[in-house]
C-alpha cells in the first residue's frame, strides 16, 4: 500500500512498467526529478508581520520539451507532493501528446487567511524565488488549487518587469485582457465532461440516464458538474471543505454555482442561506452529507475533484459508483486502485481525466507565440479532438487485452512516449 504521493507515482510507474516496451536505464531515470528548488519566502503582511513561507518547484522530466505544470497554494503541500505532481505532468504531457515536460509548484499557505495583498506580495515574491528556473522556452507555470488567473497575472507581471519587457508566454491560465485564451478556465471541466461521455459511449451507455457525484466544487468540480448537466446527466451530489449537497433527484447545479461563485459554501447551500440569484429551484431538496458518504454513493459516475488520496484501502470496498473519472490529480491510491481493478470497474485515469487543462494551457502558449488570438470555438474543438484522441489511444491499448486497466493502459503510453524521447536524445554527455 502506498499513501504518500510520491510513493503512489512510483507504484503507478511499476505497475506499467510490466506492459511498457521501455529500456531498464531509461525507466531508472525515470524514477527521478530532474530538479526540485526550495525556496523561502519572507512576505511582510497587511497586518505588518512578517511571515516565512516555503515553497518549491520541481522540474520532473524535459526530454519532450520545456517544462509545463500549475502552481498550487495549500496548508499540506510537501516536496514529496509537489514532486509527485510533477512526475504525474510529465504523463499527462506524454499522453495527450504535447511538446512539454513535466513540472509542478507549490507554496505551503492557507490562502483563507491571506488578504488580497498579502497573496499578490507571496505570489510575487515566489515568482522572484523560482524566476531564474522558469521562462517561456524553459518551464511555463499555470493555476492549480488555490491559484487562478489573477495570480497567473501576478506572476506574468512580476516575471515581465526583471526582464524589461511584457513577456505573456511565461504562464497560462491569464486573464484574456493579458494574452490568456477563451476557454481556459472551463478546461479542464470540459475536459472532464468529454471524457466521461466517450467513456459512456465505449460502455454502450446512455449518459442522459446516469447520476453523477462530484467531490469538489472548485474550479474543475463546477464546470464540470455544468457540463455533465448540460449534456442530460443528473448531477445527485457536490461538496466542498464544508461537506457534500445531496439529493438523489438532481441538484439545481446552476443556482449551486452561482451561489458558490458568490463566496458560498455548500453548508450555507443545504440550510437554505442561498446566494444565487435567480434562487435555487423549490425542486432542489439538497440535505448535507459528509465528503466520506458522497464518496460511497450509489450513482454511475464518481467524479473526485478536489485533492489526492481520497480513494483509499479504507474505503474502496464502500464505493459503489459503476465508473470512476479522475478529475483531481492522484485521488486514488494504487491498493484501491488494484480492488477497482480487480472489480472490473471502469477508471479513468487522472493523467488522461484531467488533461483538458494543460491542453488549452498549450492552446494558450501557442497563440502568445503566433502573437494571434483564436476564438473560443477553435480552442473548444481542438480541445475534444485533442483529449479524444487520448482516449481513443488508451481505449486501444487496452482492448489489446494484455493490461488490466485503463490507467495501466495510459501509463503504458506514457512511458514508452517519454522514454522513446529519452532514447532518440542520448544519454549526455
Ligand atoms: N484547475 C485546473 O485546471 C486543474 C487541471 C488539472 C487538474 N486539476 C486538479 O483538480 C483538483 C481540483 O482543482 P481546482 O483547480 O478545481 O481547485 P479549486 O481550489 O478551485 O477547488 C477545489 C475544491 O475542492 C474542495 N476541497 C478542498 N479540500 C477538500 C477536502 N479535504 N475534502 C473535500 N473537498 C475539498 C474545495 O472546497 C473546492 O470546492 C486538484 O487535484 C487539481 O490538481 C486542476
Amino acid at each position: 500500500m502506498a499513501d504518500d504521493p510520491f510513493d503512489n507515482m512510483l507504484a503507478q510507474m511499476d505497475r506499467a512498467a510490466e506492459y511498457a516496451d521501455v529500456d531498464e536505464g531509461v525507466f531508472e531515470r525515470l524514477k527521478h526529478p530532474e530538479r526540485t528548488l526550495k525556496v523561502t519566502l519572507p512576505v511582510e503582511l497587511e497586518s505588518g508581520e512578517v511571515e516565512v513561507f516555503e515553497g518549491y518547484r520541481c522540474q520532473y522530466d524535459g526530454a519532450r520539451g520545456p517544462f509545463k505544470g500549475g502552481v498550487r497554494y495549500h496548508p499540506t503541500v510537501t516536496q514529496e507532493e509537489v514532486e509527485a505532481l510533477a512526475g504525474w505532468m510529465t504523463w499527462k504531457a506524454a499522453l495527450v501528446d504535447l511538446p512539454y515536460g513535466g513540472a509542478k509548484g507549490g507554496v505551503i499557505c492557507e490562502p483563507k487567511d491571506l488578504t488580497e495583498r498579502d497573496l499578490e506580495r507571496l505570489t510575487r515574491r515566489y515568482t522572484e524565488g523560482i524566476r531564474r528556473m522558469i521562462g517561456p522556452e524553459i518551464d511555463v507555470p499555470a493555476p492549480d488549487m488555490n491559484t487562478n488567473p489573477q495570480t497567473m497575472a501576478w506572476m506574468m507581471d512580476t516575471y515581465s518587469m526583471y526582464e524589461g519587457y511584457s513577456v505573456p508566454q511565461v504562464v497560462t491560465g491569464k486573464p484574456l485582457e493579458i494574452g490568456g485564451t477563451p476557454g481556459r478556465v472551463e478546461a479542464t471541466g470540459r475536459g472532464v465532461s468529454i471524457v466521461t461521455e466517450r467513456l459512456f459511449e465505449y460502455l454502450d451507455r446512455e449518459l442522459t440516464d446516469a447520476t453523477v457525484a462530484i467531490q469538489g466544487f472548485g474550479n474543475v468540480g463546477s464546470n464540470a458538474a455544468q457540463l455533465l448537466d448540460e449534456m442530460g446527466a443528473t448531477v445527485v451530489a457536490t461538496s466542498d471543505v464544508t461537506g457534500a449537497a445531496y439529493d438523489p433527484d438532481g441538484l439545481d447545479v446552476a443556482a449551486l454555482a452561482d451561489h458558490v461563485g458568490a463566496g458560498g459554501l455548500i453548508e450555507e447551500y443545504t440550510a437554505g442561506d442561498t446566494r444565487s440569484e435567480p434562487e435555487r429551484s423549490p425542486e432542489d431538496d439538497a440535505e448535507l452529507v459528509t465528503n466520506e458518504t458522497l464518496l460511497t454513493l450509489d450513482v454511475d459516475v464518481l467524479v473526485p475533484a478536489a485533492i489526492e488520496g481520497v480513494i483509499t484501502a479504507d474505503n474502496v470496498d464502500d464505493l459503489r459508483a459503476g465508473a470512476i473519472v479522475e478529475a483531481a490529480n492522484g485521488p486514488t491510491t494504487v491498493a484501491a486502485d488494484e480492488v477497482l481493478s480487480g472489480r472490473d470497474v471502469p477508471v479513468v485515469p487522472d493523467i488522461l481525466a484531467n488533461a483538458g487543462g494543460v491542453i488549452v494551457s498549450y492552446l494558450e502558449w501557442v497563440q502568445n507565440a503566433q502573437e494571434f488570438s483564436w476564438p473560443l470555438e477553435t480552442v473548444n474543438a481542438e480541445l475534444e479532438r485533442r483529449i479524444g484522441s487520448a482516449f481513443d489511444d488508451t481505449i486501444e491499448r487496452y482492448d489489446v487485452g494484455d493490461v488490466p486497466d485503463l490507467r495501466t493502459a495510459a501509463y503504458t503510453l506514457a512511458l514508452e512516449r517519454t522514454a522513446s524521447a529519452h532514447e532518440y536524445r542520448g544519454l549526455f554527455p
